[in-house]
């Protein structure tokens, strides 16, 4: 063997047309570490670390703290002005030193956030193919009918604990992205790392791609996926249905799927068939709930009542929609004992068609027609607004600027602390501003986005509005689960998550309008969820971890993943 990496592939020898062997090479250099971005540490690694692993002369002389580089870093970030670029240099680092990402991800927390999740990441995804460098995760498409399985031991980990999936085909707000759906289990992934403290080697990013029926994506010469209209039926059914028996075949009963991004004619469906079998999670549809459930029982401190006292209006009938209705009907349920036909009563939801009323059940989709309730048709929001008199309005369509002045006057006539919630993402997507809530409700509304807003002044007062986004609730609800063991999703684990969340609202939030603790604190929050949902896996007898930990939040705390390098022998 020579000095350093020994040369047994011949690469540089090769013809073009010679066939080399990528992969045999023995090292005796460090080089291989420095590109690991598992372990790598850059200017951090130590002299004796340098010594150890081969490493002298690949750095420069400097040694630095992880705290050192961490500043590097931030001064860096801030220099780009446009997000994307700050994105792309924040999967760099993703890619160069997970460590870092991490440490810088959870120690800027609100800074970052809006970077590598909502709303860049939806802007990544449409530019998925010209920004695309390295692949992150792993791509199952029809080519790989019949071969998953072996897909999946292609991937390094074997010890998986958390799968995000897409089908690329509802991409926040945006609509079908295809392949390109990617960013998006790659940065709820990294979410689950650094906001629920899941070990990064333990997340798996999936995307199925069966396909997309978006022509700019199947005409653009970059475009990353199968060139094909979506595979649709029994194609699209046998594909997930392997999908989802080598998962549990390959990584055991305890993997948590989580769903994410789907269309809501697949989202449903897959939920219902799945859920007796395997532990899935969707994140759209419970996620979501669990969230505005939260921020509502938080906001009944500063609208007064009870949430049986409450009437509530929708824009947009699907997944988020639909989802968030029933739990809410589900928790008036449980606090009123009046049976869940009768609670769904208080909610309405308007979709592309108009208020959804019984005229309208036999064409409607299954999971709208709970919500079918009596009434004359009404046409537009505004109207249904006038008609239904909420005293919350939630906006979940995926439509940008449907929340008018005219719509929130009406709220702000009908109400004296209207509340109201425009959660579509990205911030392209939003039904308002948060400027646009409080200037048009002369600053009384209560007001939440999906996608991060900045503060708003208005009559000389700063309104700060908050963050009603399921990021609150997927990385904590997921590390109950997997602390407990939890063998199976059910809806009272929701309802604790919302609980364990709206209990973190401090009243120095509130006194800013907020229905939603901050961010910066969100590890902390994140272990309490994941106590709460644990503890309700072991009451309901779903948890297979024994003997159950006396202290479930001490116990999430010890659970979680810190960023802080280690050292190396
Ligand atoms: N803040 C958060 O945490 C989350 C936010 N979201 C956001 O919510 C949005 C919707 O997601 P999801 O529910 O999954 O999507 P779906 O496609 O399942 O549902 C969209 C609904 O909006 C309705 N709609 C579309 N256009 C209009 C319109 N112009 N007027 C009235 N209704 C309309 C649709 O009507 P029809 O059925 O008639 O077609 C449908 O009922 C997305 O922007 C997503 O980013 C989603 C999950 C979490
Ligand atoms: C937040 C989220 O899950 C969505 O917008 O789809
Ligand atoms: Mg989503």
């Amino acid at each position: 063997m020579m000095n350093g990496v020994e040369k047994t592939n011949g690469e540089d020898l090769a013809t073009e047309e010679q066939l080399i062997t990528p992969w045999t090479v023995s090292v005796a250099s460090g080089y291989t570490l420095l590109r690991d971005p598992r372990h790598n540490k850059g200017l951090a690694f130590t002299v004796d670390e340098r010594d150890a692993h081969y490493l002298r002369g690949l750095l420069p002389p400097a040694l630095m703290t992880q705290e050192l580089q961490e500043k590097k870093l931030m001064h860096n970030l801030r220099q780009y002005e446009v997000p994307l670029q700050r994105y792309m240099a924040m999967m760099d680092l993703q890619e160069r030193n997970e460590r870092l990402f991490y440490k810088l991800l959870i120690d800027n927390v609100e800074e970052l956030l809006p970077v590598v999740y909502t709303p860049t990441v939806g802007e990544a995804c449409q530019k998925y193919g010209t920004i695309f460098r390295r692949p992150q995760g792993l791509y199952i498409s029809l080519k790989e009918k019949g071969k998953i399985l072996e897909v999946l031991k292609n991937w390094p980990e074997s010890n998986i604990q958390v799968i995000v999936v897409t089908d690329g085909e509802r991409i926040l707000g945006l609509g079908d992205l295809g392949c390109q759906g990617m960013g998006i289990p790659v940065g709820k992934l990294s979410l689950y790392t650094a906001l629920g403290g899941l070990r990064p080697s333990a997340c798996l990013p999936v995307t199925i791609d069966v396909g997309t029926n978006n022509e700019k994506l199947l005409n653009d010469e970059f475009y990353i996926g199968l060139r094909q209209r979506r595979a649709t039926g029994q194609e699209y059914a046998e594909l997930l249905e392997e999908f989802m028996t080598a998962v549990k075949k390959n990584y055991g009963e305890k993997v948590l799927v989580q769903f994410e991004d789907f269309a809501n004619h697949n989202a449903f469906e897959l939920l219902e068939k799945y859920s007796p079998t395997h532990l899935v999670f969707n994140d759209d549809i419970q996620g979501t709930a669990s969230v505005v459930l939260a921020g509502l029982l938080a906001a009944l401190k500063l609208v007064g009542g009870a949430l049986a006292d409450h009437r509530f209006l929708f824009l947009g009938a699907g997944e988020a929609g639909t989802g968030i209705a029933e739990l809410i009907a589900l928790e008036i349920s449980k606090q009123t004992k009046a049976p869940l036909e009768e609670t769904r009563k208080k909610i309405w939801l308007v979709d592309s068609k108009g208020l959804i009323v019984s005229s309208r059940k036999e064409s409607l989709q299954h999971f709208k027609k709970p919500w079918a309730h009596d009434h004359e048709p009404v046409k537009g929001l505004l109207d249904a607004v006038k008609a239904i008199k909420p005293t919350v309005l939630i906006g979940s369509s995926g439509v940008g600027k449907t929340f008018t002045k005219e719509v929130v006057e009406a709220m702000t006539s009908i109400n004296e602390k209207p509340l109201i919630l425009a959660l579509s993402n990205p911030t392209s997507q939003s039904e308002c501003t948060a400027e646009e809530a409080y200037t048009w409700s002369k600053g009384r509304a209560i007001f939440a986005s999906g996608s991060p807003f900045d503060p708003v002044e208005y009559n000389r007062k700063v309104f700060v509005p908050g963050q009603a986004n399921n990021a609150y609730i997927f990385p904590g609800f997921g590390l109950g689960l997997i602390m407990s063991g939890a063998i199976r999703v059910h809806d009272d684990m929701l309802l604790a998550a919302s609980e364990a969340l709206a209990a973190q609202v401090k009243q120095e939030n509130f006194d800013k309008g907020l229905i939603y603790p901050p961010f910066s604190n969100i590890r902390n929050i994140s272990a309490n969820i994941a106590a709460k949902v644990a503890a309700k896996a072991y009451e309901l007898g779903l948890a297979s971890r024994l003997p159950r930990p006396k202290d479930l939040v001490k116990y999430a705390e010890s659970c979680m993943y810190s960023p802080v390098y280690r050292s190396y022998r």
